[in-house]
Parts: structure tokens; sequence; C-alpha cells
């Protein structure tokens, strides 16, 4: 490709880092490559200083195109894992539907100045962008493949990838044992939804800027993909949040509210807590003895390692759970900044598996209000926190029919959820249904096990220095 941009002598975007604010009227722009940013070449933007700096992770939201010519310093040895080209998929409807815009304004220049070609898509409807993937896309011609919208479209993307390569390697993802083939082109995610919680959870921040440049860096974070099944058929993957109970309710809820926009998630939480229901299960789990660190170590190491053996033995508990959550990242989010599961590993082959236990709705109230404080979350006795390999649930009553078919069954109230006649009485207090990335899926009995690293991000994890 010809680039308009020379090498070595002019300042190009080849070597491109952060901007990082440093007060009021200073900001440094710095150039540089080592895993977690420690080392940078920079110029304060006044020209009155040079040096290096001890670097963190900066919203680029300020960033200037005009400093890619002005100041930064060549470093033209990262050059190597930079894509050259792109196939990208917007979404024109996701969050406040300004994906087009977005893309256009703020990172279609980037990819341009960058010397990143990239075929656009912009999908026409749901899944459009999956099984596009799945089965028309000629992806031996590109670097990456980019998503412009929420956690419903990485969802998308993630499953139309991940399918076709399984496909393509003949492996059946219906097997829950099966040794599913990691993907080899990385996916970038522009934030252009109403949550982008997986964004937020890889990159720090939901910055379309930012994560432009850690697509035209080349940065490469794997993650753990969970796959999910019930009785041998495969449903979904997950990355983020698998939430049973509480979660589970809540996303029910806000899909019937979609047209209140962001909105709808206040609404639902809200109406899900004065509901305070609890479901009664099986949840059996193989623990990760090997894994580095636990949930409760509050330390920042959040990519890990592959593990060298499996954990022994399944532990299993029987209980009444408002929620058991499944948190596969830290599911951290501008609202919950610290997430779910602060200590969970993006790439370690676990997930940490935390179970909410019946308890009264002003301890349920103290748990959720950790979620955006800093307080140990899981430090309650109705709250117990795993760090897993695989785990099933199992509700009280076997289903009989797929909650799918319960949408269509008239609602009923004021059933106990110990009813011994599931048929008889309200589907609503007897099952609840798992979230999975947002999705809802239409069993409650699932079998969930981690994929270590199946998937590449263009990001470099959250880890603090
Ligand atoms: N052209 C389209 N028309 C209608 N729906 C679409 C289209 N393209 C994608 N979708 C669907 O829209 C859903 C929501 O999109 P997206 O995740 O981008 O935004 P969001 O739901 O507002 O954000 P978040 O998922 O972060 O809360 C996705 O599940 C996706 O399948």
């Amino acid at each position: 490709m010809k680039c308009s941009m020379a090498v070595q002598t002019e300042v190009t975007l080849q070597n491109i880092g952060y901007v990082s604010d440093l007060g009021p009227h200073m900001k440094v722009a710095w150039a540089g490559f080592e895993k977690n940013w420690i080392c940078a070449v920079h110029t304060v933007i006044r020209k009155s200083d040079m040096g290096h700096i001890w670097a963190k992770r900066s919203d680029l939201s300020h960033f200037s195109l005009q400093l890619f010519n002005d100041y930064l310093i060549p470093l033209p040895h990262f050059a190597a894992n930079r894509p050259k080209s792109l196939l990208v998929y917007i979404n024109p409807y996701g969050g406040k539907q300004r994906g087009k815009r977005i893309y256009e304004q703020k990172v279609a220049p980037l990819f341009h100045r960058a010397c990143i070609s990239a075929d656009v898509i912009v999908t026409e409807h749901a899944n459009h962008a999956r099984d596009h993937l799945k089965t028309e896309a000629s992806l031996e011609k590109y670097d990456g493949v980019v998503c412009v919208g929420g956690d419903g479209m990485f969802s998308e993307i993630l499953h139309g990838l991940v399918t076709r390569v399984q496909t393509d390697h003949g492996v059946d993802q219906n097997q829950p044992d099966a040794e599913l083939v990691p993907c080899s082109l990385r996916i970038g995610i522009i934030p252009a939804g109403s949550t982008d919680c997986i964004c937020f959870a890889t990159v720090g921040v939901n910055d379309p800027v930012t994560s432009a440049l850690h697509i035209i860096i080349g940065d490469s974070q794997p993650v753990d993909v969970c796959s999910v099944h019930h009785k041998d058929i495969f449903l979904r993957y997950s990355v983020s949040l698998l939430g049973y109970g509480f979660y589970g309710d809540l996303l029910t809820d806000s899909e019937r509210k979609r047209w209140l926009g962001p909105a709808r998630y206040d609404l639902s939480g809200l109406k899900t807590f004065l509901s305070h229901n609890y479901y009664e299960g099986t949840i059996s789990f193989l623990p990760a003895e090997d894994a580095v660190g636990s949930p409760r170590d509050k330390l920042q190491c959040r990519s890990g390692e592959k593990p060298d053996k499996d954990g022994s033995g399944w532990n299993v508990m029987r209980g009444k759970f408002i929620a058991i959550n499944a948190a596969n990242m830290s599911c951290a989010c501008p609202r919950s900044p610290k997430g779910l599961s602060p200590s969970a590993h993006l790439a370690d082959g676990t997930l940490d598996l935390i179970l909410v236990r019946k308890c009264s709705r002003l301890d349920f109230f103290r748990h959720l209000l950790r979620h955006i404080n800093t307080d140990d979350q899981f430090d309650h006795s109705f709250v117990e926190v795993h760090r897993v390999r695989m785990f099933h649930f199992q509700p009280l009553y076997q289903e009989s029919i797929s909650l799918d078919d319960l949408n269509e069954t008239p609602k009923k109230t004021g059933c106990s959820p110990m009813c011994p006649a599931p048929t008889a009485c309200s589907y609503n207090t007897i099952y609840s249904s798992w979230t999975c990335d947002g999705e809802i899926l239409p069993h409650a009995a699932i079998q969930v096990s981690v994929q270590c690293q199946l998937i590449r991000l263009f990001a470099r994890g959250i880890e603090e220095q």
C-alpha cells in the first residue's frame, strides 16, 4: 500500500502512544511500547520538557491529530503487530445510534493516517454481522475484525468468528468437552453501545479514540471465553457475565423496555430489587486449585496465564440463591468501576463464581452497594466466591420446556418457589433466566466451561502500574 507518511524522519502514527493529562493545561503525548505502557519517550505539548515518564492508562478523548506530526518521536520497530487491513462492522442502532458517526468522524481518519485499509459493513438487521462472519466473509484478507457498537454487537462478532473458526477446523461446538481452536484474527471494539462493559473491562475506558489507537498500535490481549451448553447442546459463548437470579431477571425485564434506552437498566434494576426473588437449585463446580491468585486477593493483574493442570474434584452445593454470577472478567463499567469481581483475570482459564444466598432485602442492598464502592464485596456471610474452571447449574425442578416456550405461558403470581408442582404455578418464581453477556438463555439448567485464551482483542488489559 502506498502510504503518504514517511517513516524514520517524520513523526507518524506508526509511533503513536497515549496522550496523558498531567494537569489543566498540560498534556503529554508519548510514544514507546512495552507491555503496560511502562516506559515512554514523551514530549510535553509546550515543548518545555523531554524525558521519560511512568505512564498510566488515560482517557484519550482530548487527542489531537496535530500531535502526530508535531510531537511524537518515531519508534518503527513496533510495526510488526500492526494491522494493515480490517473488516469493520457498524451497528447503526446501538446505544444512542451514533455508531456510524463515531466511526466516520473519530476512527476512520485515524485508520487512514495509519495507512490501514478498512472494509466497512453497516449492519441492516440483528445477526447480520454474525451470519456474515460465519459464512461469507473472506477472512484471509484481514488482520482483524472491528466491532462498532455495544456488548450485544460484540457478542455477534464473537459468535460469528468463533463459530467460523470451529467450522473451518471441523470442531463440533455441541460437544461440551471439545477443544476449541483459538481465533487468529484479533477483535477491536469501538464503543458505541449503551453500557460497553467489555470495552471498559479490557481497555479501561469507553473512548472510541483510545480503542482506535489500540487497534492501530496492534495491541493484543488474549481473553478467555466460556462455552455454555444445555444437555450437550451448545447455547452461547460468554466473555463477561453469566448471571442467574438478580441479573437474569433484571436483563429479562429490561429487554421489554428497550424503547426507554439506557434508562431501562435503572428502572428494571429497581423493580427486580423490590421483587427480591430467590431461586432454588444445585450448583456444581470444578475449583481452579492451581490458579494463580484468588478472587479476593485484590491483585490488579488481570491477564493471567494458561493453567498447567486441571483442578481436581467437583464441589456440589444446593441452596436458595438470590443471585448466581459467573464473572469471566471484572465486569467493570462506568457505573461499577471495579466490577462484580475486581480481581477476575482476563486470560487464565478461570472464572469467578459468586453465590449470593437468600438474605434480607437490606443485606442484599448492602451487597449491591459494594459494587460501586471499594469495600470487599464478598465479605458477607451470605456471599461466597470461588475461582473455577467449569460449573453446572440445575434448578430444583427439571425444566420440562424451554424458557422460550415459557414466554408464551400466561404469567401467574402468588405461588412460592417451593411449590411442588411447577407446571401448576408461576414459572417466574421457580426459574430465573441466565443472562449471558446481556442475552437471555432459553434454559436454566446449563453447563459452563472456560476456554482459555480463545480470542484476542486489540487491547492491553487494565493492570495498574
Ligand atoms: N442493523 C441492526 N438493526 C437492528 N438491530 C441490530 C442491528 N445491528 C445489530 N443489531 C443488534 O442490536 C443489539 C444491540 O446492539 P448494541 O450492543 O450495539 O447496543 P446496545 O444494546 O445499546 O449496547 P449494550 O449492548 O452495550 O448495552 C445487538 O444485540 C445486535 O444484535
